[in-house]
């Protein structure tokens, strides 16, 4: 059988990972926003006599060295062994994508054009003479709808011919005759080291000339190094010298020339364009005055219907699980193995699954809000705030909102961030979110504590994130952080429907990650719970005279003075480190479910007062987020520096918020 490696590129948004998918049978996640892939994912399958292996790239706009997504596309088209890129191309936005696809041509990437989103374009009445463009560009341009698979027999077909037989994709592009002429003498000098023609030699020219930090660090190990860039700032000189500019505009220019010479060719639109829903609907959503204030509604409501939606089946878990407690305590009396099923693994188990039905809901919203693109509008109408407030770019917002479901992804979505000292204020911010796993330690305590008004309550904590979150950022970019974000537009995509099947297979997905967390790291503390509640031998379970009770009693008084100095919250902290679900699974296999959930809950009455509890809540909020998390952080920054900075500041910041509130609340009479 032969082999066809193939990349699928291509601006961010585009449908990208919607093709790969319908390729593969794979389930990458397809989100409504631009950079939800972030990491390369390889698939194959076979097609008639060829098997195709398929990598989804992340989505850019450019190629150069300034993001690490750029430098994966780039180094994928130049390093591995592709046979063809597929750039698959929003049609609706046809001139801003095409910028990207002259910067492959200059790459000589062997291309095949996937013509996405076509039912946009028309709606938008842009027709585009697709036999015409294929000639101008000078390689295959198919049609295609990435969501019902139209156009995917003559895509393959069409990457199968040009696999076979490449295509030099430099040849089309004329970049007007004095540039032409410029670049053709750097070029005869590049081509003097075969060491650095395993790129075309125009692309090694333009990115000198766009001072390309990688492209000049190869450069400078030629023999020929000292030639080539002095002929390089000559050329530089002498453009600036005609044109008045710098020699990356004057290349900026040149693209956009050829690209604006295709459209008026392949392309006509309406002389004046239609608003369209996404236009209209807009108006509202991102308006300068109400988008804050409905952000704050959609959110109010997610949490709202969180509570209700979820706390029914809630019950009906713990009560099933208190009677699954009762019938192996009746069975096994009261024996130690008794007592380390019903104690440790169905209390700290069972005790986090209870709160699985509401974890599914926040995931659910979660997707919904992604999928039908008002994950990118929350960040547009907090880009104002953000600048002010933080000096930050609203786009830093993406991943602070993702965080309400895992800090993991969360992180990794800053990679999309243009410039290195954002992403890690960025990623130092995205632990304030509140994730799922803290869910289950506000439903605890507010419905303990704040039944009348649940939502409400949750909301605040959310709210409470963001805002300790921005606070902190203002901070640290005043700093640790000094310096000014990269100006950048955002990109707002057309709002879609949310598919029924893609929203449910993104949330079960994380629900598979919530179940599997459940039998292993939670298992693994619930059990060590387990045993130091019961040891030394004699004592009684889970008394002040056990291992973990004198552990609590010894780090109790440090939370004293935010409101709960008992030794039970202090072990739930230490231990919540490894997973914040854990807070609540030591809390449930101390005090017990078999008292149809009421043993908890009054164990949790003797230990806080509502004032303490929100302070206990909003400790959980902030302190250090779990070892993933950290971890992430180490993996993403490839260093210890940031996820230990990052612990030390949440540790701090969640102590003195806990402080003021408790404190603050005490003086006013909340105590
Ligand atoms: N209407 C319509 N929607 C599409 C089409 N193709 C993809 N989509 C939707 O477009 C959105 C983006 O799709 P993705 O596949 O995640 O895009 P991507 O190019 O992988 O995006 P990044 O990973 O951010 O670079 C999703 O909401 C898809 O469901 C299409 O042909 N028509
Ligand atoms: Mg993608």
């Amino acid at each position: 059988m032969k082999e066809c490696i193939v990349g699928l590129a291509g601006n961010p948004n585009v449908g990208k990972t919607t093709v790969f998918n319908q390729l593969t049978g794979m389930h990458q996640h397809v989100g409504n926003w631009p950079g939800k892939t972030v990491e390369r994912a390889e698939g194959h399958f076979d097609h008639d006599d060829t098997r195709f292996d398929v990598v989804d790239l992340p989505g850019n706009y450019a190629l150069s060295a300034h993001s690490i997504e750029e430098i994966v596309s780039r180094d994928f088209i130049v390093d591995d062994d592709s046979d063809v890129i597929v750039n698959v191309v929003d049609a609706a936005n046809l001139e801003r994508n095409l910028y990207l696809t002259v910067q492959m041509m200059e790459l000589g990437a062997n291309l095949v054009m996937a013509l996405n989103m076509n039912d946009f374009a028309k709606k938008k009445e842009h027709i585009i003479d697709i036999k015409l463009m294929a000639e101008l560009l000078g390689f295959p341009v198919v049609e295609i709808n990435a969501k019902n698979k139209d156009g995917f027999d003559e895509l393959l077909s069409t990457v199968k011919k040009v696999a076979n037989k490449h295509i030099d994709t430099t040849q089309k592009l004329v970049y007007g005759p004095e540039l032409r002429e410029h670049l053709g003498d750097l070029q005869a000098l590049i081509e003097k080291d075969v060491n650095l023609t395993d790129v075309p030699a125009m692309w090694t020219a333009i990115k000198l000339l766009e001072k390309d930090a990688i492209v000049i660090e190869k450069v400078q190990k030629s023999k020929y190094s000292s030639q080539i860039l002095r002929e390089t700032d000559k050329v530089a000189a002498h453009l600036a010298d005609i044109y008045n500019e710098g020699a990356e505009e004057v290349i900026a220019n040149a693209r956009y020339a050829f690209i604006d010479g295709l459209m008026n060719e392949a392309v006509s639109k309406p002389a004046v364009e239609k608003p369209t829903v996404s236009d209209k609907i807009d108006k509202y959503l991102t308006n300068r005055i109400l988008g804050i204030p409905i952000f704050l509604v959609i959110m109010y409501i997610m949490f709202q219907l969180t509570f209700t939606i979820g706390a029914p089946f809630q019950d009906l878990i713990d009560e099933g699980f208190g009677l699954l407690g009762e019938a192996i305590g009746g069975l096994l009396g009261d024996s130690v193995l008794s007592s380390f099923i019903v104690d440790g693994i169905i209390g700290g188990v069972g005790g986090v699954l209870t709160f699985l039905p509401i974890i599914i809901i926040m995931f659910l919203f979660i997707s919904i809000l992604e999928d039908s693109g008002y994950l990118a509008r929350a960040a547009f109408v907090m880009d104002k705030v953000m600048h002010k407030l933080v000096g930050l770019h609203g786009k830093s917002f993406i991943p602070m909102i993702l965080g309400f479901g895992c800090g993991v992804p969360a992180i990794m979505a800053t990679r999309t961030m243009e410039n290195e000292s954002d992403r890690l204020l960025s990623m130092m911010l995205v632990p304030f979110m509140s994730c799922t796993a803290r869910l289950p330690v506000y439903a605890l305590l507010i419905s303990a504590f704040f039944a009348a008004n649940q939502g409400e309550v949750l909301f605040s904590i959310y709210l409470l994130g963001i805002v300790v979150a921005l606070v902190v950022a203002a901070i640290l970019k005043r700093t640790m952080f000094k310096g000014m974000s990269s100006p950048f537009v955002m990109e707002l995509p057309t709002y879609k429907v949310p598919s029924l099947k893609g929203v449910l297979l993104h949330t079960w997905d994380k629900t598979k990650g919530f179940l599997r967390k459940a039998g292993t790291i939670i298992l693994v503390a619930s059990i060590i719970v387990w045993v130091l509640s019961s040891v030394p031998f004699g004592v009684e379970y889970g008394s002040q005279e056990s291992a973990i009770g004198q552990i609590g009693t010894a780090i109790a008084p440090i939370f004293a003075p935010l409101g709960f100095g008992e030794w039970q919250p202090a072990v739930a902290i230490l231990f919540g480190l490894v997973a914040k679900e854990v807070v609540v699974s030591t809390f449930s296999s101390l005090f017990g479910v078999e008292e149809e959930g009421s043993g908890i809950e009054a164990a949790v009455h003797d230990l806080f007062t509502p004032l303490s509890a929100y302070a206990f809540m909003a400790f959980v909020l902030l302190y250090v987020p779990c070892f993933a998390a950290i971890g992430t952080i180490k993996q993403e920054t490839n260093s210890w520096k940031w996820p230990l900075t990052m612990s030390v500041i949440t540790l701090a910041t969640g102590y003195i918020v806990a402080l003021i509130i408790y404190q603050g609340g005490s003086l006013l009479g909340f105590a």
